[in-house]
């Protein structure tokens, strides 16, 4: 039987290239995003390549929402397997100008969103009477601190402990809590990025970006389907011995 995926943040960056990869992979998926005509395009450009997916509108800072867009791709393709909590923003903060705004705003989605996709989706899985898969989008900046990304960072270094605690609470259940840390990837909210730091420092974006370029070993950026690659083999069965583990996919830039 077709397995069903739910991608949050789904309608650009790193979100589209996971839900476009699970559709290959075989998932039937529902997209979720604040702004419903953006992940609606998505959803729109997969079903005329045949594949199945349906866009909801939900904030992820918003537990009944999330709730709600859980039940209604259950309801619309019958089951429910994986969860992707990929939705994030990234505000840059140097330490002394972080607000209470700034704080409350990134734990609100990055965290709290993080914990509604988990609770929604064991949920689910419980109802069904099967296991399932939750994973969590994670950084390198948390797992290594990045300078002027404290509220951001501190999200993502939260993630991380997330996983680790629900990989051990939800494991007697079937159910895998995995996170993937990207490095540097070409997304809008990567170029946001390199437009404020650039912009701090009087110069351009490609220069912004490029304070984040240097040291990958690789030798690039990350386009969005390197990350959808590890996030296929996080939603398939070759993971299904994995459990509370963030996989840094980021072209070698924190080896950890
Ligand atoms: N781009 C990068 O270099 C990196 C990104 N990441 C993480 O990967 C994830 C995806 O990032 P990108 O695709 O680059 O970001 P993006 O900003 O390009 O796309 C994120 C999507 O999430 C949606 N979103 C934001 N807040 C939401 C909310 N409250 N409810 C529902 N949807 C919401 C946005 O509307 C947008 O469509 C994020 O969690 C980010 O922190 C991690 C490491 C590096
Ligand atoms: C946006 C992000 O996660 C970075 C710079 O690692």
């Amino acid at each position: 039987m077709t397995k069903v995926a739910l991608v949050t943040g789904a309608g650009q960056g790193i979100g589209q290239a996971i839900a476009e990869r699970l559709v290959k992979d075989g998932f039937k998926v529902a997209l979720v995003g604040r702004h419903l005509d953006k992940v609606q395009k998505v959803a729109d450009a997969i079903q005329a390549r045949g594949g199945e997916a349906i866009a909801i509108q939900a904030d992820v800072a918003k537990r009944d929402e999330v709730f709600a867009a859980v039940a209604a791709a259950k309801a619309k393709f019958g089951d429910f397997n994986v969860i992707v909590n990929n939705a994030g923003v990234a505000p840059t903060t140097p330490i002394m100008a972080v607000t209470e705004e700034d704080m409350n705003w990134t734990w609100g989605i990055n965290v709290n969103g993080v914990v509604w996709g988990t609770q929604a989706a064991a949920e689910a899985f419980k109802e069904l009477g099967h296991g399932g898969k939750i994973i969590n989008a994670t950084s390198q900046a948390g797992v290594q601190g990045n300078p002027n990304l404290t509220a951001y960072g501190s999200t993502k270094f939260a993630i991380r402990g997330i996983t680790q605690t629900t990989a051990k609470e939800l494991a007697t259940f079937g159910i895998t809590v995995n996170a993937f840390a990207p490095g540097i990837v070409k997304t809008p909210m990567m170029w946001d990025i390199a437009h404020e730091v650039g912009q701090n420092a009087g110069q351009d974006d490609d220069w912004g970006m490029a304070q984040f370029s240097e040291g990958i070993a690789l030798g690039r950026l990350s386009e969005p389907e390197d990350v959808a690659n590890v996030v296929s083999f996080l939603a398939g069965e070759d993971s299904n011995y994995v459990t509370g583990q963030t996989l840094i996919v980021d072209g070698g830039m924190v080896f950890h």
